[in-house]
């Protein structure tokens, strides 16, 4: 049976009935509401969940809407473990969670500029920045490294290699092909002026004229979500804006101090901004270049064991190169925080992570 490579169903039961009736398809693609593993019949290994704006507005009615489905919802429970109960959280218990937080105005005024970016949900929640900051306090830190503190690229791939994480989800195949995306996107934009190319268009052109065999998906956020016909998928682009920083930066003692590791310039231009209007520039040392660069240098200085805090949010290939180094750099009885350790759940997935 012959029929269109790629579909974007917007309704789960669409998927499901595409997928059995279908041999052709390489790939369907489906909003992640649609991610009800029930409804996924044998050839599920072709559906692809994305985050869709009609999803996203599905999830933000269903939260407006319903009184009782909002509620937590019991995901496991194991007899093994004292019969503890873990719960999901809910949009109506994130949005609980997120209108407690006590969020300095500064981070506020930060977090909606970085809100109008693509890519804005690379930025650390206010909830888990809160955390930081807290650890921090706890801790009595004064000496704080962040390893990746924010892009501003508007465009998909560019200055932004932590995009492709073939380790964490297990991709093999697609890398080559996302190269040429980004080469094409460089060349296109020199050729109109700078213009920035969104990498959706791109994709869409080189899969159209079978140059790739990737298909896409660009997702509402800004993420960019590759997958191939083998069903590996590359999370593609990061970013954002100091917010993370700015919190640990606010609350460390006038005697703190904060190295911030970020290769993307303009985004630096961006963090030093809202340093300066934090009034937290003394406490912020900004290291411009690639963060296990930064690393080894603040090692060759003698900087081992004198870092009480860091936190890793940056390059995931790197994470075990940063997480070497920053042994060495923080000392005996401090904290080293790490980012996405669960990668969206996709660690414990074994179509990601064979
Ligand atoms: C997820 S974002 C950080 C978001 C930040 N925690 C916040 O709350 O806004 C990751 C950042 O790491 C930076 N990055 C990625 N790889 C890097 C590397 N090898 N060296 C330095 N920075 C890197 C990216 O440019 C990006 O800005």
């Amino acid at each position: 049976m012959s029929g269109p490579d790629v579909f974007l169903p917007t309704c789960p039961s669409m998927a499901a009935s595409l997928l059995p009736r279908s041999t052709y398809p390489r790939l369907i693609f489906a909003p992640l509401f649609s991610l009800q593993r029930d409804l996924l019949l044998p050839s599920s290994d072709r559906l692809v969940h994305v985050s869709s704006p009609i999803a996203a507005f599905n999830r933000r009615f269903r939260a407006q809407n319903s009184n009782n489905s909002a509620d937590a919802t019991v995901v496991a429970g194991d007899e093994n473990y004292g019969n503890k109960r873990v719960i999901s959280v809910t949009p109506r218990l994130y949005d609980y969670l997120l209108s407690n937080v006590r969020e300095p105005e500064i981070l506020k005024e930060l977090r909606e500029e970085t809100a109008t970016r693509r890519g804005s949900q690379m930025q650390v929640s206010p909830d888990q920045a809160q955390l930081l900051a807290m650890l921090v306090q706890i801790l009595g830190a004064e000496k704080c490294i962040e390893v990746g503190v924010y892009t501003v690229r508007a465009n998909g791939m560019k200055g932004n290699d932590h995009a492709v994480e073939p380790v964490i989800l297990g991709m093999r195949k697609a890398q080559g092909q996302l190269m040429v995306i980004t080469l094409l996107q460089s060349v296109v934009s020199f050729l109109f002026n700078g213009t920035e190319i969104p990498s959706s268009m791109v994709g869409i052109l080189l899969w159209k004229h079978r140059i790739t065999n990737l298909a896409f998906f660009y997702g509402s956020i800004g993420s960019l979500i590759f997958t191939s016909p083998h069903n590996d998928v590359l999370f593609c682009f990061s970013c954002f804006t100091g917010y993370s920083s700015l919190a640990i930066a606010l609350v460390l003692p006038e005697s703190g101090r904060l190295v911030a590791c970020e290769r993307d310039m303009k985004s630096l231009e961006v963090a030093k901004r809202y340093y300066d209007r934090a009034g937290v520039s003394h406490k912020v040392d900004v290291k411009h270049g690639m963060a296990a660069d930064a690393l080894k240098s603040m090692i060759q200085k003698g900087e081992s064991c004198s870092y009480d805090f860091a936190f890793v949010d940056a390059e995931k290939r790197m994470y075990h190169e940063y997480f070497e180094l920053l042994l060495q750099l923080v000392r005996v009885g401090g904290l080293i925080v790490i980012d996405n350790v669960l990668w969206h759940g996709k660690v414990a997935n074994p179509l990601v992570n064979k």
